[in-house]
């Protein structure tokens, strides 16, 4: 005990800067000043129970905000800063989770604080009190009684249980004259406002008046010793001569005496037995807990966290509405963990299920605000001290070490003498067919010319950005692929410098494969790095790395981080593609689709990872079919090499069920899936319906497969829903589009006076005056402007 009882803390100078120790006993605690996100996520880490009324002088950065909704949707409980309600904009968090209150009521004593507390209670009593619940620390109920402003005053001040008599109409120090006192532990006020919850610990023969009851309800026994008395008794240690103070101070003996314990609950057989011997454990490792400065809330917050994890749902019995919240919270991609062949399954919903529906379609969650305090150094790094952060951070993340970061053109011969021919014929063929349709989007972006009015001639040509930076992923598989679909296009549009980056291999070597599409595509500069440190290296430009204006392509959660960052940095003045995430796929499929085809479509894009989701959407499927392509799905899987990582995929992967093809259509748009593929009887016809998806696929012999390597469609392309809002990579993702005028005399009289009266209205004479002289000039009347 010892600890003070506020319910509100307040104050940064009170405290010592260590803020993972700020345990708090109260309630809620306030915080003012500006505390960094680490500070404020420290503090609300160790005080995972509490409200937390968190004030800054200033709004806190996005980054810090993702990172402390992180907390809250992990069932940390409420923040407020000064502006809650852009919080609540930004955040989706309900506004009434979110507590606003005014500075002046941060408080630093018990008197201060009853001035913070009182405006926050009401009562609707005649007598003006306030029903006041008693329980112990245990939240077992003692009994009720009635507080004044003035008890409550008083129980402050002396840290006791003191109320208001309401038979003798005074205030009443429980326990003064019976020896029953109470010591104060808490004070909580309920959700209105209107009742108030004393937590003591109860001395002497108990709370009620019958002497016979130990409470007023006569459920607890004054001799009853439950686990938080065993804790409580552990926790008397200093003032006791005992054998608990020996396990404090013999080095060593709690040590053995746990596992000693330990094993001899192991060893139990019968139920006195294990009831036993887990009593004599208990004993031992509550004097472990309270040793540690740990307290049973502790534990049971431990406890409540693991079950969220595991089962994504609150574990304590709130309001239905947070219940509905943490239901519908975004999964998390399947842990590491085994999974069993009988996991090899899609669940399945119903398209009139509304709830199940959103649920199914929630693709699992990307949390960048760990990732961003990791990156951030590393990007800084590069971007201070150039090629030798960039060897240094090669040497810590991918395990080699280089004499360069860089090769450069012409590459060594030994990477193409490697490849076979039937290797090269077929990178031969993608990269000919990637050129060809990149090609027919260049003819198409060909010079635009108009004329508006006559004289007045408008034009829109294609200029290509100078030089691009192409991320070819290369930590769990090599991929030229993606080598194709980036620098195909860059040399299409005309790039000057083209610079590709992808991580090497404990060798120092890249694919070779990587290499020789660099030679087809007249790549200069291969960069040997991966994750964050390559983009900034070619963001920012090093000794050796070229600076480029874009950086594209796909990678894990460093590489897209850091292209956040570099592309918010204005002095990098460096552009990304779009922002990108693990692969997915939707298939539309009736009754009369191939299983095989299905099921072999869903497990192409499954075996990206673990974080990648796959999902089928049914058009009146029979459960006969839909057992069919179960069996069909689990068949494959087993055969496949990457089967764990398509096990744990599933996990986040569905069947949703139509009543008909209009409805799949509008299930997939408001999806908007990387990948589309229609397995429908005439799927050409449905094409019309699509609104949203990145890429479509017609037709059950048009698998994913092809899009990815060789037909010529480019595979990086949106996911996570920006299907609605960004198109994938192609010809134009590397060019501007300059816009050009020209007019004369004619034209300037057309549009002129339009010009003139719309400056004026703007109040912009300077603009009005651009027009009206050179028409006075040529002899026009233009008195009236
Ligand atoms: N959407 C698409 O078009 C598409 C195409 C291909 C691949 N992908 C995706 O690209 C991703 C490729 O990821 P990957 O990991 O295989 O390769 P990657 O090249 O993206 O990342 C590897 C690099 O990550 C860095 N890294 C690893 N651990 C780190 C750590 N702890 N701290 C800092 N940096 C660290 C290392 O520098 C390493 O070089 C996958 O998610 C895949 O699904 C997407
Ligand atoms: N399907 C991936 C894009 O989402 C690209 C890829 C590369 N290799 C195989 N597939
Ligand atoms: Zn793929």
């Amino acid at each position: 005990m010892g600890s003070p009882v506020y319910p509100l803390f307040c104050t940064s100078y009170e405290w010592e800067n260590n803020f993972s120790k700020w345990t708090l006993s109260s309630s809620f605690i306030i915080l003012y000043k500006s505390f960094s996100a680490e500070q404020l996520v420290s503090i609300i880490k160790a005080n995972p129970r509490r409200n937390i009324y968190l004030f800054q002088a200033q709004d806190p950065s996005a980054e810090e905000l993702e990172q402390l909704y992180d907390l809250l949707h992990a069932g940390y409980s409420g923040i407020a800063s000064i502006n809650s309600i852009a919080i609540s904009q930004a955040s989706g968090i309900p506004e009434d989770r979110l507590f606003l209150l005014k500075p002046e009521s941060l408080i630093s004593s018990h008197e201060k604080y009853i001035d913070a507390l009182l405006p926050t209670l009401k009562t609707d009593r005649k007598d003006n009190l306030y029903t006041t619940v008693v329980t112990n620390s245990n939240n077992q109920s003692l009994g009720v009684c009635y507080s004044s402003v003035e008890s409550l005053k008083k129980a402050f001040e002396e840290q006791k249980g003191v109320y208001y008599s309401r038979s003798r109409n005074e205030i009443w120090v429980k326990g003064l004259t019976s020896g029953n006192t109470q010591q104060l532990e808490r004070v909580d006020v309920d959700c209105d406002g209107d009742c108030l919850k004393f937590v003591v610990k109860q001395d002497g023969d108990g709370f009620c008046h019958m002497q016979s009851r130990f409470d007023c309800f006569g459920n607890l026994n004054k001799d009853a010793f439950g686990l938080g008395d065993l804790y409580s008794e552990k926790e008397d240690y200093t003032v006791k001569k005992s054998y608990t103070q020996r396990l404090f101070s013999e080095k060593g003996l709690l040590d053995k005496k746990i596992l000693e314990e330990a094993k001899e609950f192991i060893e139990a057989e019968s139920k006195e037995d294990v009831a036993w011997e887990f009593a004599d454990f208990l004993y031992f490792a509550f004097t472990k807990l309270v040793k540690s400065g740990v307290s049973i809330t502790d534990v049971e917050e431990n406890l409540r966290l693991k079950h969220l994890k595991l089962t994504r749902r609150q574990g304590d019995a709130k309001v239905e509405e947070e219940k509905k919240e943490i239901k519908e919270e975004p999964k998390k991609a399947a842990p590491e963990q085994e999974f069993l062949d009988s996991d090899i399954k899609l669940k399945v919903v119903s398209s009139s299920d509304n709830k199940g529906v959103v649920a199914a379609f929630t693709r699992p969650i990307q949390s960048t605000s760990n990732i961003m305090s990791l990156v951030t150094p590393i990007v800084h790094n590069v971007r201070d001290n150039g090629d030798k952060a960039l060897l240094e951070l090669t040497a810590k993340f991918d395990k080699v070490e280089l004499p360069s970061p860089i090769l450069r053109a012409p590459f060594p011969a030994h990477y193409v003498e490697s490849l076979s021919e039937e290797m090269k014929q077929s990178l031969d063929i993608s990269i000919h067919n990637v050129h060809k349709f990149h090609k027919a989007q260049y003819d198409q972006n060909a010079t635009l010319s108009i004329e508006t009015q006559p004289g007045v001639l408008c034009e829109r040509f294609a200029r290509a950005i100078s030089s691009v930076g192409c991320y070819i992923p290369g930590g769990t598989a090599v991929l030229p692929s993606t080598a194709i679909m980036l620098g195909v296009p860059a040399q299409v549009a005309g790039c000057k410098e083209i610079v590709f980056a992808t991580p090497p291999n404990k060798e120092g070597l890249v694919p070779a494969e990587v290499v020789y599409v660099a030679e087809k595509i007249g790549v200069n500069t291969i960069l040997l790095a991966g994750g964050a440190q390559a983009v900034a290296a070619m963001a920012y430009g090093t000794e050796s790395v070229p600076k480029v204006d874009k950086i594209l392509g796909p990678g894990n959660q460093f590489v897209t981080a850091a292209k956040m960052l570099v592309s918010q940095d204005t002095a990098a003045l460096c552009s990304i593609d779009m922002p990108a995430g693990p692969s997915e796929v939707l298939v539309v499929c009736d009754n009369e689709a191939d299983e095989d085809y299905v099921a072999s479509d869903l497990l192409s894009q499954a075996e990206h990872g673990v974080d990648s989701q796959v999902v089928l959407i049914g058009v009146n499927l029979t459960e006969a079919y839909m057992a069919k392509l179960q069996n069909a799905i689990k068949e494959q899987t087993l055969r496949l090499p990457r089967k764990e990582i398509i096990k744990r995929c599933l996990v986040n992967s569905c069947i949703v069920n139509c009543t008909s093809v209009e409805e799949a259509f509008k299930l997939s748009n408001d999806y908007a899936p990387e990948h589309l593929i229609l397995q429908l009887k005439d799927a050409h016809s449905y094409v019309d319906l699509v609104d949203n998806a990145g890429s479509i696929f017609v037709g059950a012999l048009t698998p994913e497969s092809c899009g990815d390597y060789s037909s010529g469609t480019n595979h990086t392309l949106p996911t996570y829903g920006f299907a609605k809002q960004y198109s994938g990579v192609n010809t134009s993702t590397y060019q501007k589009f300059i816009t050009c005028q020209y007019v004369n005399e004619e034209g300037l009289k057309n549009i002129g006076y339009s010009v003139m009266n719309i400056a004026n209205r703007e109040g912009l004479d300077a603009h009005k005056w651009a027009v009206k002289m050179r028409l006075q000039k040529l002899g026009h009347d233009v008195e009236k402007y």
